[in-house]
């Protein structure tokens, strides 16, 4: 069987293990189902091109066991039972119809051809055909891949049946190595730097497969297998016409001048039992919120929260709704405590899965330490994580979206990261700074009796300002802050308390 053969002889181990798991639940899947009652969803596509020959070689090694014994294989390397089905859409590429229909007749598969949506083609499968379970070529990173395992039930409201994703696990490189060890045919559009393909809508070239433009002003691009960053699959998905960049697509942020105007609010997020028990003093969130403040961002909550998934994600889920963005430290690492990531995944009702690219990142950092797979370090957040790099970091910072996760653990290393962070997403448009916050201070021999009327005259008369008063130590003097943008707002303030108070009674620090 060439399939098999041609990973036996690869010395790609990672594509080995992967080949493997996905061949041993196509057999597991074909031990429980006969054959009759099983399809295959295939629709041209890289993914489902993947699952074909995967299925192809599970199938024959499914055979080859049983007929162990007697040494009797027949014709199961050329012939392949499964029933196939295809969704034909008139929106469909004509590449992928016709790469779908020739396919079907190279490998001799017994093809129904669907021509109704989804739901309505299986209820007309499921009364033709005793149909109960489906392979699909679905993967970890598809927006529909949410919540799936390999074997997972079909979703409430579709007609009953077993979805099977063999490949769930598989990263875009997986793929590409799969099909160019292999040396399988694939759709001729992913040569022209497709990348994802859905309908002739919805998708265009990957811009950052983009190369150059050639004489005639066409755009050239480079085929889909160099396409570096596989988390950026689906960045050709997008309405034709629009020429919108990336980051406006990963972030909600729209880009005009009103966005420098409005007040932006971040909340920051400590994770460490030992800050609640009072071992260790947190320095950095007071910090950060004095870095915010340098950006001209207004910090509306700092919170302290256990190291236990559920403290974070009820922490993250409450502020990521109600704060432009959330930072949040602490609890980020192997160790058992070390549970942030997961907590940052359950706020936002997702799971945890392999990325590929932390992995590389980590093996680099901690070498031989580093157990593939197995890595619980290198899972990060389901289909809403973005990797921030910057050569200064050693690791890229975790961006799951509007969630920051920092990985410092003291002062010097947040100053820095920080220093990363700004540099970044400024430049890709994730953070708009703004006129910064400024600040004036004033002291006063005054009770809090004595001041509190005319404090609570200049709040009101100033509501665009932030005005309060705290005391160092009781018998000390009274420090009133005054912050906000516009200092000339600012100076007013601190006249029209000055006037208030009475001359000598209060000065500037
Ligand atoms: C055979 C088959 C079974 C599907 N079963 C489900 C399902 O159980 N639940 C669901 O939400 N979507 C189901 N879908 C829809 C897919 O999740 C997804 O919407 C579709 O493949 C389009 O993906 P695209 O937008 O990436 O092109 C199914 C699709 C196919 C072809
Ligand atoms: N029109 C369709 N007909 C049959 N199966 C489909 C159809 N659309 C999607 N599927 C199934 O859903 C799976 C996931 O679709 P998806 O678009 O993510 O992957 P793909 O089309 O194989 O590859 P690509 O990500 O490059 O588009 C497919 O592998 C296939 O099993
Ligand atoms: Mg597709």
């Amino acid at each position: 069987m060439e399939i098999d053969k041609a990973i036996r002889e690869s010395d790609d181990i990672r594509l080995k293990t992967k080949y493997n798991n996905a061949v041993h639940v196509i057999q597991r899947a074909l031990a429980l189902y006969p054959v009759e009652e099983v399809a295959f969803s295939f629709n041209g596509g890289k993914d489902s091109t993947v699952l074909l020959h995967l299925l192809r070689a599970g199938h024959y090694l499914h055979e080859a066991g049983k007929n162990l014994s007697s040494g009797n294989l027949g014709d199961a390397e050329i012939n392949f039972p499964v029933r196939t089905i295809y969704f034909e859409s008139p929106s469909a590429f004509p590449e992928i119809n016709s790469f779908t229909y020739d396919t079907a007749f190279i490998y001799k598969l017994q093809m129904d051809i669907i021509r109704l949506d989804f739901k309505s083609g299986l209820e007309a499968l499921f009364k033709a055909h005793p149909i109960r379970a489906i392979f699909l070529g679905v993967r970890i990173g598809d927006p529909t891949a949410v919540g799936q395992e390999q074997f997972s039930p079909s979703s409430p409201g579709w007609p009953p049946f077993m979805r099977v994703n063999p490949i769930l696990d598989w990263s875009y490189r997986d793929v590409w190595a799969f099909l160019l060890t292999c040396k399988v045919q694939y759709c001729s559009l992913y040569d022209q730097g497709y990348t994802s393909i859905g309908s002739i809508h919805d998708t265009v070239p990957n811009a950052l497969l983009c190369q150059s433009k050639t004489s005639n002003s066409e755009q050239n691009y480079k085929p889909a297998y160099l396409l570096p960053d596989g988390r950026l699959e689906r960045a050709g998905r997008v309405k034709k016409g629009t020429s919108q960049p990336l980051h406006a697509i990963s972030n909600g942020f729209k880009h005009d001048d009103s966005h420098l105007k409005r007040m932006f609010t971040a909340s920051v997020i400590a994770v460490g039992d030992e800050i609640l028990f009072g071992t260790v003093e947190d320095r950095m969130g007071s910090i950060l919120c004095r870095k915010l403040h340098s950006v001209g961002w207004a910090v509306s909550h700092i919170a302290v929260t256990r190291n236990d998934v559920d403290s974070v994600a009820d922490e993250v889920e409450r502020l990521k709704s109600t704060n432009d963005m959330v930072f949040i430290y602490g609890g980020v690492g192997p160790l058992p405590s070390d549970l942030t990531v997961a907590g940052v995944a359950k706020a936002f009702g997702v799971r945890m899965a392999p990325d590929e690219e932390f992995e590389e990142y980590l093996r680099h950092l901690l070498g031989e330490r580093c157990t593939g797979d197995r890595n619980e370090m290198a899972q990060l957040p389901e289909g809403i994580t973005e990797l921030l790099h910057h050569e200064k970091l050693r690791v890229p910072l975790i961006k799951c979206q509007n969630v920051i996760i920092l990985t410092a653990t003291n002062v010097a290393e947040l100053e820095s990261e920080w220093d990363c962070l700004i540099e970044l997403m400024t430049s890709n448009g994730l953070l708009v700074i703004t006129e910064p916050f400024v600040s004036k201070r004033l002291t006063t021999t005054l009770s809090d009796v004595e001041a509190a009327q005319p404090l609570s005259e200049i709040c009101s008369k100033f509501p665009d300002l932030y005005v309060g008063a705290y005391r160092e130590a009781r018998g000390g003097s009274l420090i009133i802050t005054v912050d906000g943008k516009e200092k000339s707002r600012i100076a007013a303030a601190a006249d029209a308390l000055c006037s208030k108070f009475g001359v000598g009674a209060l000065s500037e620090i």
